[in-house]
Formats: structure tokens, C-alpha cells, sequence
């Protein structure tokens, strides 16, 4: 039997919309590989602060941009990040990284060497992949086959995010977000934004389980021609 050819689909969106989620659902149920660009932006971040770069200079972040390897493993059921071989996972989570990863990721520089990794490991994706982040759509995959928004009030994304983090208060964590947000949209290069020709999809109101319904459905929908 013929193999279907590639499908390329690119989720973007602010943080806490359901991004990650959505897309490791999907890519599991549709048998597609899996790319977390924030997780990159995380992990070169990581190594910055790591190795004493001064996050206020973006000249020391550009000449230190191309030093670390870093590497995704790509299995929607078991995604990977390392640098320098280091399994860093757990420590790109931390309120450190989180605070410091939108200076990092608006240095033309870092976006220039981590948007051509990203777009290797799309290429290479045999069955096609679901590519999450900020700039799929507009940047790094314009050609994607199904380009897709995703949005949702800031209290519900302030919610679920302080659901996941421990001690955390909806207020605090509700300003950190519309903080991040308002920097990853309004730097020079490649800034949060939705592509003209991405379908926008408001999940506020939705389940996880609809969202990612929704997307599936989108995806079959271009498989198939229509
Ligand atoms: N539609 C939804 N309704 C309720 N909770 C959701 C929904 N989508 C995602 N979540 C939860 O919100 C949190 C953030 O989701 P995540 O996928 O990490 O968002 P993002 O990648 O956009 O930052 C997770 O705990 C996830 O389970
Ligand atoms: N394609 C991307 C993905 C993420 N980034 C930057 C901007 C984001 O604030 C950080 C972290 O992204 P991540 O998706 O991990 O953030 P959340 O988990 O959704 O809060 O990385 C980016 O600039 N471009």
C-alpha cells in the first residue's frame, strides 16, 4: 500500500492555549512526529544562564548563539530535549528559564540557528510532523499544509497554568503571561502572530478532548483534498 505523503501542520499560539497538548494528541493519533520550538528556545536559554551569559546583553547572547547542541527527539509519546547531551527536560521548566526566555528567543541570531534546526528536523519527518511555537506559521514553515491559532482569555490560560505549577497564584501567573506574551509579540524578528491563512480556533470554552478533535478533523479534511 502507498504510504500517504508527509503532512506538515503548524500550531501556534500564546502560552497556555493548549498547544503542547493538543499537538502530542494529535500527532500520536494521526502517527506523525512531534517538534516543541518553545522547548528549544527553553533549552538554549538554559544554557545561556548556565554558562554566565548576561541575558540583558543580546550582543553576548549572539556570539554564544551557535555553541550548544541542542537536540529534540521527536516521538509525541516521549518527546526529548537535550544540550550538550545533557538531558534538560525538567530544568527548562524552571521560573528561571521561564523569566528569561523571551530575551533569549528575540536575538536574530538564536532565532536564525534554532529556526534552521527546526526546519531540518521538519524535513526529515517521514510521515510529516506537528511543528508548536509562535512562528511556525509565518516563519519557519510558511508552507505548511494546515496552519492552525489557537487562543483563549488570559484567566483561562492564567488557570490551567497555575493548575500545573504548584504554589503558584492565578493573579501572579496572569501577569507573568500577558507580560511574556506582550514581549514574544512585539520583538523585530519573527514575533508571535498569527499567519494570514491559519485557522484560529478560540478554546477557551473547549475541552482538551475538543480541541484536539477539531484539529484531527482539520488535518483528514486536507488529507483528503478537500
Ligand atoms: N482546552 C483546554 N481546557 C482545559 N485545560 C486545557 C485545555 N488545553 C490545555 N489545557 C491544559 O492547560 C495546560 C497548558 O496547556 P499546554 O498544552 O501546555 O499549552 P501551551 O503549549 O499552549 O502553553 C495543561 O495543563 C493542559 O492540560
Ligand atoms: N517558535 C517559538 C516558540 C517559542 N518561543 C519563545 C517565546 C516563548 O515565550 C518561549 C517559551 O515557549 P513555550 O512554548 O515553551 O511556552 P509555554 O510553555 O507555552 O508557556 O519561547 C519563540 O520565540 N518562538
Amino acid at each position: 500500500m502507498e504510504s500517504p505523503t508527509p503532512v506538515i501542520v503548524a500550531i501556534d499560539g500564546p502560552s497556555g492555549t493548549g498547544k503542547s497538548s493538543t499537538s502530542k494528541a494529535v500527532a500520536t493519533q494521526l502517527g506523525l512526529s512531534y517538534l516543541d520550538t518553545g522547548a528549544q528556545y527553553r533549552a538554549i536559554t538554559w544554557w545561556m544562564v548556565s554558562n554566565g551569559i548576561d541575558i540583558d546583553d543580546p550582543a553576548e547572547i549572539a556570539a554564544a548563539a551557535g555553541k550548544p547542541e541542542i537536540v529534540s527527539g521527536t516521538d509525541p509519546q516521549g518527546p526529548t530535549i537535550t544540550v550538550d547531551g545533557v538531558d534538560v527536560a525538567g530544568p527548562i521548566r524552571t521560573q528561571e528559564v521561564t523569566s528569561k526566555v523571551s530575551a533569549v528567543s528575540a536575538v536574530s541570531e538564536v532565532r536564525a540557528r534554532i529556526t534552521e534546526l527546526q526546519r531540518s528536523i521538519a524535513a526529515s519527518a517521514e510521515q510529516g510532523i506537528v511543528v508548536e511555537g509562535r512562528d511556525i506559521g509565518t516563519t519557519v514553515l510558511p508552507d505548511a499544509d494546515l496552519k492552525i491559532f489557537l487562543t483563549a482569555s488570559p484567566e483561562a490560560r492564567a488557570a490551567r497554568r497555575s493548575g500545573e505549577l504548584k504554589g503558584s497564584d492565578v493573579h501572579s501567573t496572569r501577569e507573568a503571561l500577558i507580560k511574556r506574551d506582550a514581549a514574544d509579540s512585539s520583538r523585530k524578528t519573527s514575533p508571535l502572530a498569527k499567519a494570514g491563512d491559519a485557522v484560529e480556533v478560540d478554546t477557551t470554552e473547549l475541552t482538551l478532548a475538543q480541541v484536539i478533535e477539531c484539529v484531527v478533523t482539520l488535518v483528514e479534511e486536507k488529507r483528503a483534498g478537500k
